[in-house]
């Protein structure tokens, strides 16, 4: 593991049952690079993120995050290692019967330690972050448009000054215009952050937005990892299809010119 890497998985692997999702995965996310996972309906990407924050054990290898190894972290530690980071669940995920506000107050208020006028104070800081009005705070999920579902969930994985960032079809159910405003705000926080941010996402437009670097999933492991062009020249059935429809050839085209 070395300073360079905010994550390394080593010869990981992960099962349901008798069904092997992950086996000999081997995967590094560099600190403060945007990486998608990316790879067939059903090859691991969103167990292989709910790997990586503990959400899934991982029955063989190694998953360490921030220096620290998952499975063997007890206690406080593993507390204060799951403070370091925010997930962006598929769907934005928020809490239906609270308001915006109370929504991205919540973590706060599950770590405890913050008085009620900290909280309001991190909560419009937050809002304003994601470009949401402070007059959204009072509304319900159901209130807001799927754009702004996803902006108050971003804010809500941001609420605990995380350090990584995990993002699971972050633009799914958005329009065109919509997921290209997400994939802009993404990349300002990122910026101003200076976050890791590891995103699986089916959307390669997005991806081609925003991302450093891209692996590619595939018969449990990572088939490949690099940049949008190299990725795309790997001969598989699967890279084919993604990289190479007509969707592809248009960004690969957008990102020669
Ligand atoms: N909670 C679970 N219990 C049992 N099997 C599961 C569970 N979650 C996922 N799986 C299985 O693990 C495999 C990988 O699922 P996963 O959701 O990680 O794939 P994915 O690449 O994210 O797929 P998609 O692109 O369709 O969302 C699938 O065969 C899925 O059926």
């Amino acid at each position: 593991m070395s300073a360079e890497h905010a994550i390394v998985c080593r010869d990981v692997a992960t099962r349901f049952g008798p069904h092997w999702v992950h086996r000999h995965l081997d995967l590094e996310v560099r600190a403060g690079e945007i990486l998608s996972i990316v790879g067939g309906s059903g090859s691991g990407k969103t167990t292989l993120l709910r790997a990586m924050v503990g959400l899934v054990p991982h029955v063989e290898g190694e998953i360490r995050i921030l220096g620290s190894s998952l499975a063997q972290l007890r206690g406080r530690a593993a507390v204060a290692l799951r403070r370091r980071w925010g997930m962006l669940f598929q769907q934005g995920a928020l809490f239906s019967a609270l308001t915006v506000f109370e929504n991205i107050a919540f973590p706060m208020r599950e770590w405890g330690g913050l008085s009620e006028r900290d909280i309001r104070e991190l909560v419009s800081l937050k809002l304003q972050m994601v470009g949401l009005r402070p007059a959204d705070a009072y509304k319900l999920p159901a209130e807001l448009s799927g754009g702004m579902v996803k902006r108050a969930a971003l804010a809500r994985a941001l609420a605990l000054e995380a350090e990584i960032l995990f993002l699971d079809e972050p633009t799914s159910g958005l329009d065109p215009i919509t997921a290209a405003d997400f994939d802009d705000l993404l990349r300002d926080v990122h910026r101003d952050v200076g976050l890791t941010v590891v995103m699986v996402s089916h959307d390669l437009d997005s991806i081609a937005a925003t991302s450093d670097r891209i692996a590619v999933l595939s018969q449990g492991k990572v088939l490949t990892i690099g940049s949008l062009q190299e990725v795309a020249e790997v001969d598989d059935p699967y890279v084919r299809e993604f990289f190479h429809g007509e969707r592809g050839e248009r960004v690969l085209k957008a990102l020669r010119c």
